[in-house]
């Protein structure tokens, strides 16, 4: 009998390990691809408030890292990628902190930095992907599932519910009506299923699951990393209003700088004279 801790995914790179000092997560980088695992597979993933800092910091290394092109988030072992949010740790009002006994819902901020990560961020789910572990998913840009994936939410059942990303977000994957079902009755959907709804973008056997999704991270990384940034934050903007909108504007900011044209605002400045932008053509 496998434990939860066991994996037979086969790994498909040769991991860097970059774990320092994270309890509940691993840390590993390759090839231009930083690969995030939830590494509490006795919980069956679930986070707790720790493990949502840990993943943010990665997060933020992954994104500040020049040589990182594309983010897989994934969970330790063949029975989970992620269980939501740790019951046992839950207060009332969030998820109590070990270290200062605050109580957190700091997965929101996590969802909030997935979407406004500049590279692709990939979910590459084993097992369940379940409650706010669905919602995880969900957020990433793309989701690579095993055979063995289960998807679901259980909000409802648990006293809980993401009324964010978690809802509006899934209406515009799956669509309003199947949303709401996979709310309101809290069933589980296989991998199949979770393909024919447009919640997972392929469905590999388990034992293939990092080797397809790291060809999926080649293949982007072969790709302009400035058309990725623009088409993430172009898709975004559609459905995150005014933040969706800050995102897109401030990387067309960000090229606008990198012209000769914005910079010359800013010489101009610098050199205390009126900035010449007569040389600059009018674009039809
Ligand atoms: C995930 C399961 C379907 C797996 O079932 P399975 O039969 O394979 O395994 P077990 O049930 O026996 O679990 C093994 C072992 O793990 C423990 N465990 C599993 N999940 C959790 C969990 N989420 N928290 C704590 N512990 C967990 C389980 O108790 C077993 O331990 P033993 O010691 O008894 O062996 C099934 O486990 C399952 O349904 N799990 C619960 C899923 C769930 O309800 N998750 C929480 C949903 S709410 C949520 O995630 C959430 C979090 C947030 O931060 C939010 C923030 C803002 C808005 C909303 C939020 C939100 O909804």
């Amino acid at each position: 009998m496998t434990t939860a801790a066991e994996s037979s995914i086969q790994p498909a790179a040769d991991w860097q390990d970059h774990s320092g000092d994270y309890q509940d997560i691993l840390y590993h980088k390759a090839e231009g691809i930083a690969k995030i695992t939830i590494n509490r597979p006795e919980v069956r993933n679930a986070f707790r408030p720790r493990t949502v800092m840990e993943m943010q910091r990665a997060l933020a290394d992954a994104r500040f890292d020049a040589d990182i092109g594309v983010v897989i988030l994934t969970g330790q072992g063949d029975l989970a990628f992620c269980s939501g949010g740790d019951q046992r740790v839950r207060g009332d009002s969030g998820y109590k902190d070990d270290d200062t006994g605050m109580h957190h819902l700091n997965v929101l901020d996590l969802q909030r930095q997935i979407r406004s990560c500049p590279k692709p961020v990939i979910a590459m789910v084993a097992g369940y992907a379940i409650g706010g572990g669905h919602v995880l998913h969900l957020i990433c840009d793309l989701t690579i599932a095993a055979e063995n994936a289960r998807f679901g939410q259980t909000g409802p059942k648990v006293g809980s519910f993401d009324g964010g990303f978690g809802a509006s977000y899934m209406a515009s994957v799956v669509g309003q009506k199947k949303a709401r079902e996979i709310w309101f009755l809290c069933r589980q959907y296989d991998a199949a299923q979770a393909l024919d709804m447009g919640l997972v973008n392929t469905v590999v056997p388990l034992e293939r699951l990092e080797q397809e999704t790291v060809e999926w991270c080649r293949l982007i990384l072969e790709h302009s990393p400035v058309a990725l940034r623009m088409l993430k934050s172009a898709f975004n903007a559609g459905v995150d209003g005014q933040a969706g909108i800050q995102e897109l504007a401030g990387n067309a900011t960000m090229l606008f700088y990198m012209t000769e044209e914005g910079q010359e605002g800013r010489n101009a400045y610098l050199e205390k004279r009126k900035p010449d932008f007569t040389r600059f053509r009018r674009q039809p």
